[in-house]
C-alpha cells in the first residue's frame, strides 16, 4: 500500500518537519552554544577568584592565621589547624612557600583532598614562587693527574699478600726446626 509522505512524517516523535541533516545542525548549534556558555561562565568564575602573591600568603604564618599554597591554590587552614590529623606544627612549618611537595610526600588520601575545597580562598601567582634549584650531578674527572697514589695502591695489593705468605712460611719453617731439635 502506498503511504502518503505527510502520514510517514507524522510517525516521527521529534520535530516533525525536521530532516536528518537539520537535526545534526541543531545538535551542533546546541553544543556550540553550550560550549560558549560554559566558557563565559568559567571566565566569570575566574574573574571572581583572587590571585595572591607568595609575599601576600607568607604573612599568614601563625596559629591564629595560617595559609598554605598547594597545587597552585591558596588555602586558609586556620580553622583546620587543630583538626589536622598530622598536627598543626607540620602545617605551620609549610607556610611561606609552595607546600605542594610536602603535601604530596605524605600521600594524603582522597578524602583529605576532598576536604581541601572547604579551605580554598584563591590562586597563587606562579611568577612569585621561586623556581626550584635543579640538581646537576658533578662531572666525573676523565683522568687522574696524580698517578703516584694509584701506583702505590697497586704495589701494596701484591706486596701485602706476599709478605703475609712469606711470614707464614717462615713461622712454619721455624716451628718445624724447633720440633726437630727437641726430638
Ligand atoms: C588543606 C591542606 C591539608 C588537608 C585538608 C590535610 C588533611 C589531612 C588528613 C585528612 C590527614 C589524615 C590522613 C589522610 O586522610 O590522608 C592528614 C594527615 C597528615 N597530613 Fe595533612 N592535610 C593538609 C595539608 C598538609 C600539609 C601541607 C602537610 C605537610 C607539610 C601535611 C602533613 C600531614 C601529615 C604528616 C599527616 C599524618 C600522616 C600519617 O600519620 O600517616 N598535611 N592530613
Amino acid at each position: 500500500m502506498h503511504v502518503p509522505p505527510l502520514e510517514r512524517r507524522s510517525t516521527r516523535s521529534f520535530d516533525q518537519n525536521a530532516s536528518p541533516s537539520s537535526a545534526i545542525t541543531h545538535s551542533r548549534d546546541f553544543s556550540l552554544w553550550s560550549g560558549a556558555v560554559c566558557r563565559v561562565w568559567g571566565a566569570m568564575a575566574d574573574a571572581g577568584r583572587k590571585v595572591f602573591s607568595l609575599e601576600d600568603v607568607s604573612v599568614h604564618n601563625h596559629s591564629r592565621d595560617c595559609w598554605l599554597v598547594i597545587g597552585g591554590k591558596v588555602y586558609d587552614v586556620t580553622k583546620f589547624l587543630e583538626e589536622h590529623p598530622g598536627g598543626d606544627e607540620v602545617l605551620l612549618s609549610a607556610t611561606g612557600k609552595d607546600a605542594t611537595d610536602d603535601f604530596e610526600d605524605v600521600g594524603h588520601s582522597t578524602s583529605a583532598r576532598a576536604m581541601m575545597d572547604e579551605y580554598e580562598i584563591g590562586d597563587i601567582d606562579p611568577s612569585t614562587i621561586p623556581s626550584k634549584p635543579t640538581y646537576t650531578p658533578a662531572k666525573q674527572a676523565s683522568y687522574n693527574p696524580d698517578k703516584s697514589s694509584e701506583f702505590l695502591i697497586k704495589i701494596l695489593q701484591f706486596v701485602v699478600p706476599l709478605a703475609i705468605l712469606a711470614l707464614a712460611v717462615a713461622v712454619r719453617f721455624l716451628t718445624k726446626n724447633e720440633n726437630v731439635n727437641k726430638n
